[in-house]
């Protein structure tokens, strides 16, 4: 977050009067401003462009690494050092960290330096860090926790979800909320007493999440004042009119999730006037742990946040980062997957009947060969095409049985029926 339009004066401190007469780009490369009446913003410029990275570094004010410049640094040298300990005394002088003060250090190592030695000359308490990335190469030093509502809101944003009692809860207590719920009590990285939703109009679906251990409210917004993480898991169609309704009572301390096919992001962080919100893709054998997901963080949506989702849904099955651009795809192949490969297996069990096998055992052998496939093929590493030709002996049944399959079309139906999925996806994203 930048602090928008809050400057009200500004004050450089930290260099010889001389150069605070007439600024050069060095002393532009550590600066105070002086942004309400409780806030500073500490400014460091030298890490800001590339233009003042390759000055400074010239002027032997940094080290920056030589492999990035952009990314990893070698921290500050020590004339670096120096001019960071100068501002701190400044900041010491104007008594801007007595009592209370909020300290945010961006991702890179030198404003996390820098950070350190402010916070030791200032007697800044660490439990005040936060590594969040208000802007990528800044420091922010707030005297109070409530300098104004941006303020506020930054605090919020910025306050990491409890990890070890955070509570779940799902807005729309349906199908997908269902296999989630089950799979990640399953797995044991969270209890059904830390999960929370609220039947709509299907009364039936309370028992369902009741029997998991899921505590059941009357509304949703008992479901949002009761929880951290928010999974929003109504269908596309209402997905706008619930995250709306819902806005007044969001908290910028809560994560927000949307699992919606079709919805994208800058919709999603629009309706609820919320950017911490990460999408996911998941599938339904999350119920069984072996959900195929994806997700994308939105625009404040931190670092941890990430690692919390990808926490979660990892407990579940499998989960990938991916750009948000690929999501109508990926609803396509894996989102809506397992219903082609359910009516495979009911297929293959059907002809295993018509060839005279009984039912049950029909199914059981269906569902196997499909499990067993799969799951030689991601241990293999080998391409399915291998695999296919490993089976199919020259002459024999299966290049019989595969020669139906193409005459069929049996590939093709398949690629059209992913591509299908995603441009219905593409559509509920723009209707
Ligand atoms: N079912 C699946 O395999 C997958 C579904 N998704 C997504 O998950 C979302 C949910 O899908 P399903 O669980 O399949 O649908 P569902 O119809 O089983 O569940 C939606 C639930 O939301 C409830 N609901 C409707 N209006 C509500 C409101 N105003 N407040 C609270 N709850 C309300 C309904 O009563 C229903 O129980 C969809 O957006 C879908 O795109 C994503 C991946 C896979
Ligand atoms: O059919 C649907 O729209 C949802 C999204 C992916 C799977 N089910």
């Amino acid at each position: 977050m930048h602090v928008h339009g809050i400057s009200t004066s500004i004050a450089i401190f930290p260099f010889p009067s001389s150069t605070r007469a007439k600024p050069t780009n060095l002393n532009r490369s550590l600066e105070l401003k002086l942004i309400d009446r409780h806030c500073l913003l500490i400014s460091l410029a030298f890490s800001t462009t590339p233009f003042f990275l390759a000055k400074f570094e010239t002027m032997g004010i940094i080290n920056t690494n030589p492999v990035s410049k952009t990314t990893v640094d070698n921290g500050l040298s020590e004339v670096g050092k120096k001019q960071t300990v100068r501002s701190a005394l400044a900041l010491k002088e104007m008594r801007v960290c007595k009592g209370s003060c909020w300290i945010w250090p961006s991702i890179t190592q030198r404003p996390f330096q820098a950070a350190e030695i402010i916070a030791s000359i200032n007697g800044i308490n660490h439990s005040y860090f936060f590594s969040f990335t208000l802007s990528a190469r800044k420091l922010y030093v707030y005297k109070s926790r409530v300098c104004n509502k941006e303020t506020q809101e930054a605090v919020a944003m910025a306050t990491p979800i409890p990890i070890d009692t955070f509570n779940l809860g799902f807005i729309g207590a349906g199908k997908m909320a269902e296999s989630i719920a089950k799979g990640v009590v399953k797995s044991g990285v969270l209890p059904a007493s830390r999960i929370r939703t609220a039947v709509h109009n299907d009364a039936s679906r309370k028992e369902v999440f009741s029997s998991i251990g899921v505590k059941v409210f009357d509304t949703n917004k008992e479901v949002v004042e009761d929880s951290n993480v928010i999974i929003f898991s109504v269908k596309p169609q209402v997905v706008k009119d619930v995250v709306l309704q819902l806005t007044p009572v969001l908290s910028k301390k809560q994560l927000l999730v949307s699992v919606a096919a079709g919805t994208n992001l800058s919709e999603l962080q629009e309706w609820a006037g919320h950017d911490r919100f990460i999408r996911v893709m998941p599938n339904t054998p999350a119920a069984v742990g072996e959900a195929a997901s994806v997700m994308s963080l939105g625009t404040t949506a931190t670092k941890e946040d990430g690692e919390l989702v990808a926490n979660l849904f990892g407990a579940i099955g499998k989960i990938w980062t991916v750009n948000e651009k690929l999501f109508d795809a990926v609803t396509g192949l894996s989102g809506s997957g397992p219903a082609y490969i359910f009516l495979a297996i009911d297929a293959m069990a059907d002809g295993g009947v018509a060839a005279g096998l009984p039912r049950d055992l029909a199914r059981g052998l269906a569902c196997q060969t499909v499990l067993g496939a799969a799951s030689m093929t991601i241990k293999t590493g080998k391409h399915p095409g291998q695999l296919k030709d490993d089976v199919a002996s020259p002459g024999g049944t299966t290049i019989a049985g595969i020669h139906e399959l193409e005459k069929g079309g049996f590939r093709g139906i398949l690629m059209n029926a992913i591509v299908a999925a995603a441009k219905r996806g593409r559509e509920l994203s723009q209707s």
